[in-house]
């Protein structure tokens, strides 16, 4: 079973601590992707899983066994980076097969296994050129091959696709979720784009500044955001959020404004700062709302329209209306909401107020 245990594992480099205790597991067969901003530390944690990186304290435990003083080539990993990281000077079918020679591989072994490889990557027509005559997804490909060549364990991708366009980069997500499907192996995939994190993970760690904020399944995520910065980072266009208060059973704005929220369950002390979280799909324009905006922007998109707009106390809301709106540059509008999609965070710890 090739899970993957950390247990309070730390990075200094120097004096400063970049990886601050962190304690997840990802089970056999999952596909986990850390996601964050830059800096918080994905790839760090990645490199100290694979062994490329010496970790400062705590335990990597592959498959139940400590791993710390185990040597990178002897974890049953391989990796994927984002530079692609083939040999320039070999062609492609020899960057597949480099790493199977090395490990004394028959031959006819070697040939059988690269040819499938490629094949089922769609490089097999390219299997005598060299990288530099090669477009960055075919190169990714090729680098993806190295690494199912080896059957490895557990599949390591540090932000594969950054350097490929945005149409290419969704065809090579759909194929790298294929290959999951398809090998069952453990994968843990690093992006800093939670689009990428949505729709290709079993389970998300969210990280920031080192620290684990929130590990889970996409949707409980999207839907249960444990603190404001995950509520925040999962989710596009962002969720809007609202600094007030709770009074007797409703939601009060700074300037005024009161948003009843009945039988809302959120626990919370009296006179605390609240912070009130709506993604944009939970807002509409309305006759009739407790909320009402300035229009600031409309963007109509055919199927869908953005509303960009101000609260009387200078909030920025987002908008998110399904088909061609109505409403235009300029406008006073109401905004009605839902609210049993309503999140709630005690404003200074950013923890939510969910029971
Ligand atoms: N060899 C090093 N020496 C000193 N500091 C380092 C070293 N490698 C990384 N860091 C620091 O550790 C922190 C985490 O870096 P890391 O590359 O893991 O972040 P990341 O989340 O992968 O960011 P990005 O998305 O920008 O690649 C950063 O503040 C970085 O400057």
């Amino acid at each position: 079973m090739a899970s993957i245990e950390l247990r309070d594992v730390r990075k200094s480099f120097g004096s400063v601590e970049v990886i601050k205790g962190i304690d997840l597991t990802v089970e056999h067969g999952e596909f986990c992707v850390f996601v964050g901003p830059s800096g918080c530390g994905k790839s760090t944690l990645l490199r100290m899983i694979s062994g490329l990186e010496q970790i400062t304290a705590g335990d990597v435990v592959i498959e139940g066994e400590v791993v710390n003083r185990i040597p990178a080539a002897d974890r049953g990993l391989a990796m994927v980076f984002q530079s692609y990281a083939l040999y320039p000077h070999m062609t492609v079918r020899q960057n597949l097969s480099f790493g199977l020679e090395n490990a004394r591989v028959a031959r006819a072994d070697i040939r059988q296994k690269t040819e499938e490889v490629a094949k089922m990557l769609q490089i097999d027509p390219l299997l005598d050129r060299r990288p530099k005559d090669l477009s960055g997804g075919q190169r990714q490909r090729v680098a993806i091959g190295r690494a199912v060549v080896r059957e490895p364990k557990v599949f390591l991708f540090d932000e594969p696709l950054s350097n490929l366009d945005a149409e290419l980069r969704v065809g090579m997500r759909n194929e790298i979720a294929g290959l999951h499907r398809r090998l069952g192996n453990t994968m843990i995939y690093v992006t800093h784009d939670q689009v990428e994190a949505m729709t290709m993970a079993d389970k998300i760690a969210v990280l920031r500044a080192g620290r684990l904020e929130q590990f889970g399944r996409p949707l409980d995520l999207f839907n249960r955001p444990e603190n404001l910065f995950v509520a925040g980072f999962i989710g596009s266009p962002r969720m809007n959020f609202l600094a007030g208060r709770i009074d007797d059973g409703a939601f009060l704005l700074e300037k005024g404004e009161r948003i009843a929220l009945p039988g809302h369950g959120f626990t919370h002390q009296p006179g605390q700062s609240v912070t009130l979280g709506i993604r944009p799909t939970a807002l509409q324009p309305a006759q009739d709302g407790p909320l009402t905006i300035e229009v600031t922007s409309v963007e109509q998109l055919g199927t869908e329209s953005y509303i960009y707009g101000t609260t009387t106390d200078d909030t920025r809301l987002t908008v998110h209306e399904p088909g061609q709106t109505r409403v235009a540059f300029g406008e006073r509008i109401a905004l009605s909401l839902d609210t049993e999609e309503v999140h709630l965070f005690d404003t200074d710890s950013g923890h939510t107020l969910r029971a």
